[in-house]
């Protein structure tokens, strides 16, 4: 069922909602934007996100996003329904049973909403942080209630479709319990491991390098919406830290074996491993198959304008298409090294290219 979306209401225009309203500028969909922050609307309708919501004389959207923390999304849906915003309504919040079942509670008209949620995001808040391309290729969960229209689908399944996102129908319960075990477990996890840098001595933080960091990047989140997600789906994200705090505590008793002496508990400690090592290989690559296997041609570059510019140009000219990008900073040293990963037959024409034409690729 093909669905026209003409006007969309962004209520909300932090990052996922100034997100979703750019991505959809790119298709001239009209967006009309609110929040109750005055300066996070003008800041999105600064960055192209679209125009001011006027809900008085503003024309009714086809479809409202609501992308405000989980807490508000149920009392702002009953609010956009009772104005008669939209035709439509979903939200993107990182939790979905809690805010269906006090929509239900509130009585909001469950024919019109579907619940949805973008797995995709980043660790700063508010519309400049905000990304076009956020969405694309990443999981979007639609969770349907049975009461939903077929047309609420349709609508929603458009909105996905136009940010680049891959749907996912799931029921809500389940979806809470597979995102505690993919992305509300590890957030705690990753802010325990950065809790033990607060207070680290200065020589270790001068010592960190990329593990650390990766490992720690979403612990940089703002906490007060973390709070809001993990008291949403408090019990599965619980037990899946049950059985985290379970291995990293037999991790530190095989360790304490194995400092006292008693070789044996490596196997303990290879077993842990290796099983990470497997959990690690099923995540599946950025268009949702199976992990590609890209090849990284790194390249010396040096700290000035441009470079990355003249970089990207020549991987244009051999037609090579580069999935994705990461910059390494020597430190103390005026370059870096750039690593594009690029498809395995890909890396041998571009590594070539690059040298003819003077850069090093060690
Ligand atoms: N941060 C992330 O990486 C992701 C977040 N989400 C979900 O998206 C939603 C929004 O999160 P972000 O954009 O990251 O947060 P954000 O903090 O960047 O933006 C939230 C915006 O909502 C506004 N707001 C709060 N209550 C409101 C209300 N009652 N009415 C109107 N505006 C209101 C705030 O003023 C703020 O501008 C949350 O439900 C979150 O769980 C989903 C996927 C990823
Ligand atoms: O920063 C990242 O990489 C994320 O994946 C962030 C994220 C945060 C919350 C979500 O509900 C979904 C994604």
């Amino acid at each position: 069922m093909a669905s026209a979306l003409r006007t969309v209401l962004v209520v909300g225009t932090g990052l996922i909602g100034t997100s979703v309203a750019l991505a959809l500028r790119q298709h001239d969909v009209r967006v009309l934007l609110a929040d109750r922050d005055q300066a996070a609307v003008r800041l999105a309708r600064e960055l192209g996100a679209g125009e001011d919501w006027q809900p008085e004389s503003g024309p009714r959207a086809d479809l409202a996003v609501i992308s405000v923390p989980p807490a508000h999304v149920a009392t702002e849906l009953l609010d956009l329904q009772q104005r008669d915003a939209a035709a439509y309504y979903t939200d993107v919040a990182s939790v979905k049973a809690e805010p269906i079942h006090r929509a239900a509670q509130l009585d909001c008209d469950l024919r019109t909403y579907v619940a949805s949620h973008p797995l995709a995001g980043r660790e700063r808040s508010g519309p400049g942080a905000a990304r076009a391309d956020l969405f694309l290729g990443r999981p979007w969960a639609l969770c349907p209630t049975p009461e939903a229209a077929p047309e609420a689908r349709a609508a929603v399944l458009r909105l996905v479709e136009l940010c680049g996102g891959n749907p996912v129908v799931v029921d809500a319960a389940e979806h809470d319990r597979a995102v505690a075990v993919v992305s509300h477990a590890p957030h705690v996890a990753a802010s325990a491991v950065a809790a033990r840098l607060a207070d680290a001595p200065e020589v270790a933080l001068g010592l960190a390098g990329q593990g650390v960091r990766d490992v720690t990047r979403i612990a940089g989140s703002d906490p007060g919406l973390w709070l809001g997600i993990l008291s949403g789906n408090a019990a599965p994200v619980a037990e899946v830290l049950e059985a985290v705090s379970r291995d990293l505590a037999e991790a530190a008793t095989a360790l304490r074996s194995l400092a006292g002496g008693d070789g044996t508990a490596t196997d303990d400690i290879t077993h842990l491993l290796k099983r990470g090592v497997a959990g690690h290989d099923r995540i599946p690559g950025k268009h949702g198959g199976p992990a590609p296997a890209y090849v990284v041609v790194q390249v010396v570059i040096g700290d000035r304008p441009g470079q990355l510019a003249r970089l990207f140009q020549v991987c244009d000219e051999v037609g090579v298409n580069v999935e994705d990008v990461r910059l390494e900073h020597a430190p103390g040293l005026p370059l870096g090294i750039a690593e594009l990963s690029v498809q395995p037959d890909a890396a041998a024409v571009l590594s070539q290219a690059l040298r003819e034409r003077g850069w090093q690729v060690p």
